[in-house]
């Protein structure tokens, strides 16, 4: 594409010579390691460093032209063109360069502080049931139809984005659902997607390292509200899709002025769970719409999980699914990686790898698990480094508040001491609460838990789902919660 015409989607900028008509741009860039002969370089200020400096490796690399907000020296022959803001820029530029992908498809952001991903992958499975080709990005990975592509991030930056929309389009995608990060829409990534319908889960503790405080964390998750399609014609309703048993509801009702459509348990709510019954392997209730009403019976266990359903089945009758086909995939969907994940190799207690890293998200799982099991639990939990402190001391108190054992282990230290996330943790705990181990290795930690298991007592291991990995440092080393437990389950040899 002519520079001159990228350069359209900008509304203002100065240059510092007049744009060639005939420079082409084959590419975008905004990390220099990356730079193609022939591309445009983008400078992002970020947390660590900064693009700015990263301008002559950029242009030794082939980079034709550069978009600053600083003022950066430069080589006389390569055009430098300043705006206010790269990464408004970035968005804009983007969504051009790929042609606005997210125009030709339907799709759906999902945000919240729990149960983003199972959404999406619940909504995966009732467009594919519906026929349609689909696109998922995500924790996990992102998958255009049944092709995984591995991510860095749960939300990629703009640029990734609207490259990854219309490599969709490319393999025909016609619906994306996708996870949307308090950290993406605060750092401007989703700027230039088209939601059609914007879904919100529960709002608990979790990113205080990152935001200030839980109202700057809410503020970041009504962005995906306040800048859902404004400029749409009236014949194309958009959707915010708000979970009404939570507080944060009322605040995001008001920041969108898009149709909204809510579902509950507890409340009043246009989409409702009725009769709920919860079971050790299943799940039943009575799905109740605006368009009927259905009976479902799923093999995902919890309410945590009738929420999830829920937010789901809302969204999917917005884009016209009908409720036998939403009934139909609900009723197909075995769980998700690393959700509630069972690890059995015929031993006789039970063995769950579940991703609960929050407070709230312990304290749901470990009720549900209250509520079938008649013998001891106990809970394999650390807490991630160089992220929110503060969750540290409260995930302690809920792990040996419902469970009877806790076992407090290490979960992604990164830069931080394992030793001094732990007793981070056990800060939380009063000097009655003993009911404690520390055992700083995760896998001798996992070890411990499998081989104190008695007949019928359930050994929850938390954190790390769907993870293959324990970072130390900075350096990731291979390591999976299932196959850990796995290997000790066969060491135990009572199966
Ligand atoms: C705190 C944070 O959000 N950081 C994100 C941010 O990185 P950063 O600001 O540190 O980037 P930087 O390293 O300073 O680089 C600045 C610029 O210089 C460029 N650069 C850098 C080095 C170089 O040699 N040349 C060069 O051009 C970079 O490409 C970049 O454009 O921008 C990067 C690119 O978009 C992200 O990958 C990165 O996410 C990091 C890996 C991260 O851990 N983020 C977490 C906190 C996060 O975003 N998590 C949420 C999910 C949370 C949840 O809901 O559970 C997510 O959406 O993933
Ligand atoms: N609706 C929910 N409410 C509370 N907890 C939930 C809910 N759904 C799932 N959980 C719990 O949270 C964990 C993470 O679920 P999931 O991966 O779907 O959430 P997420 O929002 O994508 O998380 P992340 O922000 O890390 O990407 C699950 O393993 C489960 O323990
Ligand atoms: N997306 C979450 C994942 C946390 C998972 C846990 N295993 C950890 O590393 O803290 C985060 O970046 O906070
Ligand atoms: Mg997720």
């Amino acid at each position: 594409m002519k520079l001159i015409q990228l350069l359209k989607s900008l509304a203002f900028y100065r240059t510092t010579q007049p744009i060639d008509d005939h420079i082409e741009i084959t590419d975008i860039h905004v990390d220099s390691r990356q730079v193609t002969s022939g591309s445009l370089f983008v400078c992002i200020r970020g947390f660590t460093v900064d693009g700015h400096d990263f301008v002559e490796e950029a242009v030794q690399k082939g980079a034709t032209a550069i978009i600053a907000e600083k003022l950066i020296k430069h080589n006389e022959n390569i055009p430098v063109i300043y705006v206010s803001d790269t990464t408004r820029a970035l968005a804009m530029l983007s969504v051009h360069f790929y042609n606005d992908p997210t125009n030709e498809l339907e799709l759906i952001g999902v945000t919240g502080t729990n149960g983003k991903t199972t959404i999406t992958y619940l909504l995966e499975t009732i467009f594919k049931a519906n026929q349609q080709r689909t696109g998922v990005i995500g924790t996990i990975q992102m998958k255009i139809n049944d092709k995984a592509i591995e991510t860095n991030n749960t939300t990629p930056d703009a640029l990734n984005l609207q490259k990854a929309f219309r490599k969709m389009r490319d393999e025909d995608v016609n619906v994306a659902m996708m996870e949307v990060s308090s950290h993406a829409l605060d750092q401007g990534r989703v700027f230039g997607c088209r939601f059609d319908t914007a879904i919100f889960t529960n709002l608990s503790q979790d990113h205080l390292d990152y935001h200030k405080d839980m109202n700057d964390y809410l503020r970041a998750k009504s962005l995906l509200f306040s800048q859902l399609g404004n400029d749409y014609p009236l014949n194309q309703k958009r959707f915010a899709i708000i979970n009404e048993d939570d507080v944060a509801s009322a605040l995001l009702k008001k920041s969108t002025g898009q149709y909204v459509l809510t579902y509950g348990y507890h409340k009043q709510a246009d989409v409702m769970a009725k009769n709920v019954k919860l079971h050790i392997d299943h799940t039943s209730f009575q799905l109740e719409t605006p368009i009927g009403s259905i009976d479902i019976q799923s093999r995902l266990i919890g309410l945590f999980n009738v929420y999830n359903m829920l937010a789901a089945a809302s969204a999917a009758i917005c884009h016209n699914v009908s409720l036998h086909t939403i009934k139909e995939a609900l009723e197909s969907m075995t769980g998700v990686d690393g959700r509630f994940e069972p690890v059995v190799v015929g031993q006789d207690f039970g063995v769950i790898v579940d991703y609960a890293h929050t407070p709230d998200s312990l304290e749901n799982v470990l009720t549900t698990i209250q509520e079938f099991a008649n013998k001891k639990i106990t809970v394999v939990v650390g807490c991630g480094g160089d992220r929110d402190r503060s969750k540290r001391p409260l995930m302690a108190q809920v792990a040996v508040k419902y469970a009877d054992e806790a076992v407090f282990t290490s979960d992604n230290p990164r830069t931080e001491d394992p030793n001094q996330i732990i007793e981070d943790m056990v800060q939380g705990l009063n000097e009655k609460e003993t009911n404690y181990t520390v055992i700083v290795d995760r896998k001798k930690a996992i070890e411990y838990a499998i081989q104190k298991a008695e007949s019928e007592d359930i050994v929850i291991i938390a954190g790390k789902g769907h993870e293959t990995y324990q970072q130390i440092g900075t350096e990731k080393i291979h390591f999976d919660d299932r196959e850990v437990a796995r290997e000790a389950i066969k060491n135990k040899g009572n199966c």
